[in-house]
């Protein structure tokens, strides 16, 4: 597993701005080297903002968006198109303005699909979907993904994974439901931390002074299962994309 590196941006819209210029790097870059481009997107503030930013870019049709897999590392598990929902959010910021391919989107199950409100057996078809085109260079069940994007709560958590849960703690599934949530909603899906740590490259991006203690810990070698954060790795590299405030209580090397 890869160390840590970190970049700090000066302020959460250049941090949002140059994000944006990496991932799209980062699949022109993939789509190079093996025609498909492999996403993992996230939610949250700093996450969907990542996606305004790629969708305003003049770049952005440099991505041959037919080729893009996309996928998500979390979900809140509401009814399909609710506005809360991560995949809702990420249509409107950036899927709904380029040609995917809708056969390459793989959203994970809302709550009045065809699971209803059975969040487990949603995260056990989307641990499906993931193995049935399992990668062969590791031992999990889950794609090549070329990048993982996660952002980080307040209590450390990424994607749904929460301090001291069964979930954050699971060693065997790739997909777990994820139940009395800390944050709103309640339940979620999410992927678990060896299906995190099966990407090549895994950014944590995140801003604003309440993150900068998670932030800290999680790179101050803090246990996973306290700080969740703390144990999203990427085979090849590990990003934390913050701005000023973010970062503000990392210690400084001596
Ligand atoms: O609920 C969620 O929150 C986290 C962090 O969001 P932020 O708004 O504090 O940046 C996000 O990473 C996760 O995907 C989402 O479901």
């Amino acid at each position: 597993m890869s160390r840590p590196e970190v970049v700090v941006h000066g302020t959460g819209e250049l941090l949002a701005a140059a994000a944006a210029a990496r991932l799209i790097t980062r699949i022109v870059d993939a789509q190079a080297a093996h025609g498909v481009a492999s996403v993992v997107l996230t939610g949250g503030r700093t996450g969907i903002g990542v996606l305004e930013q790629v969708n305003r870019s003049p770049a952005r049709d440099a991505v041959d968006w037919a080729n893009v897999d996309v996928y998500w590392g979390d979900e809140r598990f509401l009814p399909d198109g609710d506005p809360d929902r991560n995949e809702t959010q990420a249509r409107h910021a950036l899927l709904d303005h380029v040609p995917v391919d809708p056969e390459r989107v793989h959203a994970m199950a809302p709550s009045d699909g065809k699971f209803g409100p059975d969040a487990d057996a949603a995260a056990a078809h989307y641990a499906e979907v993931l193995a049935t085109t399992a990668s062969r260079a590791t031992d999990i069940a889950v794609p090549h993904f070329d990048v993982l994007l996660l952002g980080v709560g307040e209590e450390g958590h990424t994607a749904s994974l929460f301090p001291d849960t069964p979930y954050v703690r699971e060693a065997q599934r790739t997909v777990v439901g994820v139940h009395d949530c800390p944050k709103p909603p309640p339940t979620r899906i999410s992927l678990t931390l060896p299906a995190i740590r099966a990407a090549s490259e895994v950014w944590l991006m995140t801003t604003g002074e309440a993150k900068a203690e998670p932030v800290a810990a999680a790179l101050g070698g803090a246990k996973p299962v306290d700080i969740p954060a703390a144990g999203a790795r990427g085979r090849d590299r590990t990003l934390w994309l913050l701005d000023p405030t973010a970062a503000s209580a990392i210690p400084t090397g001596g």
